[in-house]
C-alpha cells in the first residue's frame, strides 16, 4: 500500500484506475497530485481515461532532467539526497544512469523541451518548474503532476506595472483593468515570455483589451524603454522589479510555481516498468521531503 493510497481515497472521482494481473494503480490529476499503487490479484483491465495512441516501442524509461538554468543544479542535490546519484560520463554529454534505477535513462534538456519531449513521447518523465509545465503544456491532458512540491525553485509568475506615472496609484488588477486608458486603438501593452498563460489569465479576468509581445530576457526594461505599459514575468525575491522601479499587484498573480515531477500519462499506463519507476522515486522522494519536514501528505 502506498504512502498515498489514503490521499487517493479523499478524491477519487478525479482519478481513473487500471487494474493488471500483478498491480493497480490510480493516478488523480487534481491539483495535489499523485500516484498511489497497490498489489491486487485481479484480472481485468480497466481504464477510464484517454489514452488514444501506442507509445514509441524503446525498452528504457526515460527520464528529462534541466540540462542547464536555475533548476539544473538543485535537480541533481534532490536526487543525490534521494540516494539516486545521476552518473554522467562528462558535462557535455546529455545521456546518464542512475544505477539505483536499472531501466531509466536520464536525459539533460532545457526545461522547456522536457515539456515538449513528454509530449512528443520522447520521455516519459521530467523535473521541471510548474511554470514551464503549465506554459508550454497548454493544459495537455497526457501531462500528470506527478509530485507538485519538491520544494526549491520557488517563485510566481506575476503581473507588474511601474511605480511611477498613470500607475502611481494603481495597486491591483481591477483598478489596472479600470483605467479608461485601455481601449481598441490603444490596448495595454504587456511583455512577456508566457504567451500562452498570459493572454488566458488576462481573457478569464476580464480585461478586453490587451497586447502582448514577448522577448526573450530582460522584459523588466520594457516599460521604461516604453516598449510596454505592463510586464508578466517569474518573480522570486522581488529584486528585480525593485531594481527597475515596478511593483506587483493585488490579483496580479497568475501562477505559484515550484520544481515539480511530471510524467507523461501514456508511458505511465503504456510503457513496461514506468509505473513501477515513478513510484519508486515517488517515495525516495516523499521520505526525502518528511525528512525535512515538508511532507505534503504526511498523515493522511
Ligand atoms: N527568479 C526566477 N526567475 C526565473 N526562473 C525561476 C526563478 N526562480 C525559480 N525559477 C525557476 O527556474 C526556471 C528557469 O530555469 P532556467 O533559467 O533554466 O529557464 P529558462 O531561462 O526559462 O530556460 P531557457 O534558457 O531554456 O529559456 C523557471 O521556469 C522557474 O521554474
Ligand atoms: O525576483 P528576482 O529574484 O529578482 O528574480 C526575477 C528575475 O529572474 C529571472 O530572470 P533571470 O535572472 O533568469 O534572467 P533573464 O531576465 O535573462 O531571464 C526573471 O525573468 C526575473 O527577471
Amino acid at each position: 500500500m502506498s504512502l498515498l493510497q489514503p490521499y487517493f481515497q479523499q478524491c477519487a472521482s478525479a482519478a481513473f484506475s487500471i487494474s493488471f494481473p500483478s498491480h493497480s494503480f490510480y493516478v488523480s490529476v487534481s491539483k495535489r497530485t499523485f500516484i498511489s499503487y497497490c498489489s491486487s490479484q485481479s484480472q481485468t483491465a480497466l481504464v477510464d481515461s484517454p489514452v488514444d495512441s501506442k507509445i514509441a516501442e524503446r525498452d528504457e524509461i526515460r527520464l528529462g532532467l534541466p540540462s542547464k538554468g536555475r533548476m539544473a543544479a538543485d535537480t541533481l542535490d534532490l536526487l543525490k539526497d534521494c540516494q539516486l546519484s545521476v552518473k554522467q560520463v562528462n558535462p557535455r554529454q546529455y545521456v546518464a544512469q542512475i544505477p539505483q534505477l536499472s531501466n531509466l535513462e536520464v536525459w539533460f534538456q532545457r526545461p522547456k523541451d522536457i515539456v515538449r519531449k513528454l509530449l512528443s513521447g520522447d520521455l516519459d518523465l521530467g523535473i521541471v518548474g510548474l511554470d514551464t509545465v503549465s506554459e508550454y503544456g497548454q493544459g495537455n491532458e497526457d501531462l500528470i503532476i506527478v509530485h507538485d512540491a519538491l520544494d526549491y525553485g520557488d517563485c510566481r509568475l506575476s503581473l507588474a506595472i511601474p511605480k511611477y506615472g498613470i500607475f502611481e496609484n494603481i495597486n491591483s488588477l481591477r483598478e489596472l483593468a479600470e483605467m479608461p486608458q485601455w481601449t481598441v486603438e490603444k490596448p495595454l501593452r504587456v511583455a512577456t515570455g508566457f504567451i500562452y498563460l498570459g493572454p488566458k489569465f488576462m481573457k478569464e479576468h476580464g480585461l478586453k483589451h490587451v497586447i502582448f509581445s514577448t522577448a526573450d530576457g530582460a522584459l523588466e526594461a520594457a516599460p521604461a524603454m516604453g516598449i510596454a505599459d505592463a510586464i508578466l514575468d517569474l518573480v522570486s525575491s522581488g529584486t528585480t522589479l525593485r531594481e527597475n522601479n515596478l511593483k506587483e499587484i493585488e490579483g496580479g498573480v497568475v501562477l505559484e510555481s515550484q520544481a515539480v515531477l511530471v510524467a507523461s500519462r501514456k508511458a505511465l499506463i503504456q510503457r513496461k516498468g514506468a509505473l513501477d519507476t515513478t513510484h519508486e522515486i515517488l517515495e525516495r522522494f516523499e521520505a526525502h521531503l518528511r525528512a525535512l519536514g515538508n511532507c505534503k501528505y504526511e498523515g493522511r
